[in-house]
């Protein structure tokens, strides 16, 4: 199937705004992530982030304004065609929930499988060694520490070739020497072209990528969505 990217947008959103149960959440949001930006999203707790992720990956629908992705209007997708565009996009949820009755190599082969794809054990084998996880592959998800937990969600974020990776807190429960590590694959991904948003409170997480990635942050305020200054 044709896509129609516009292929200067990959997320982009304007005077969108959401609410749940008729509260108003986030307002009158304008925002454009081009492919291969690097972003990341703060604010404080209750604030909006995850509920902004799941917008820009059509978990919920805005309750006004246009928000596409990929240059395709979410509020014009069929069902069908929102399968398409999710599987064009790599999420790491919060919680990084795997099916605990199934070894690691197996959840990273589920987003394959749903898609009807085929499964190429040597490349499962190079994404668990990308992540450092070559040995933990048998592992049951219960048995892994907190970063594998957070590594191998990476990696079944990533396992179906996405063109951009939403993350939700990625490091929220992880030492500095983890987080960084999560960080620096988060980054060569960045730099082999894709584009990421990462929801995070840990503002040394974000100097950290700054001083190697022109990364932008954004902060929700006030129920608005604006670009920070250079000041973090
Ligand atoms: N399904 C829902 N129904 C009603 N209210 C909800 C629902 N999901 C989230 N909320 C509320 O919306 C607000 C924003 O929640 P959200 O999880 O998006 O915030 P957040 O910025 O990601 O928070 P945190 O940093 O604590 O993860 C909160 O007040 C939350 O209680």
């Amino acid at each position: 199937m044709p896509r129609r990217d516009r292929g200067n947008t990959v997320i982009e959103l304007r005077d969108a705004s959401y609410g749940y149960a008729g509260r108003m959440l986030l307002s009158g949001m304008t925002l454009t992530l081009p492919p291969g930006s690097f972003h990341f999203l703060t604010g404080p707790s209750g604030a909006g982030k995850t509920t902004f992720l799941k917008l820009c990956y059509g978990e919920l629908r805005p309750v006004s304004g246009h928000l596409s992705a990929f240059g395709e209007d979410l509020a014009r997708l069929s069902r069908d065609g929102l399968a398409r565009m999710r599987r064009r996009i790599g999420i790491v949820h919060q919680d990084c929930e795997f099916l605990d009755h199934l070894p690691l190599s197996e959840n990273l082969a589920l987003p394959l499988v749903v898609a009807g794809r085929p499964v190429v054990d040597d490349e499962l084998r190079e994404l668990l060694a990308w992540v450092g996880l070559r040995s933990r592959a048998d592992a049951m998800p219960p048995e892994l520490s907190g970063g594998e937990r957070q590594r191998g969600a990476l990696a079944r974020a990533i396992v179906t070739s996405p063109e951009i990776i939403l993350a939700d807190e990625p490091t929220g429960n992880l030492d500095w020497e983890m987080s960084q590590r999560l960080l620096s694959l988060l980054i060569e991904l960045n730099r082999m072209g894709k584009t990421i948003l990462i929801a995070t409170h840990d503002l040394n997480l974000i100097r950290t990528a700054k001083a190697q990635v022109a990364a932008r942050v954004l902060r929700i305020k006030d129920r608005q969505l604006q670009l920070a200054g250079a000041d973090l």
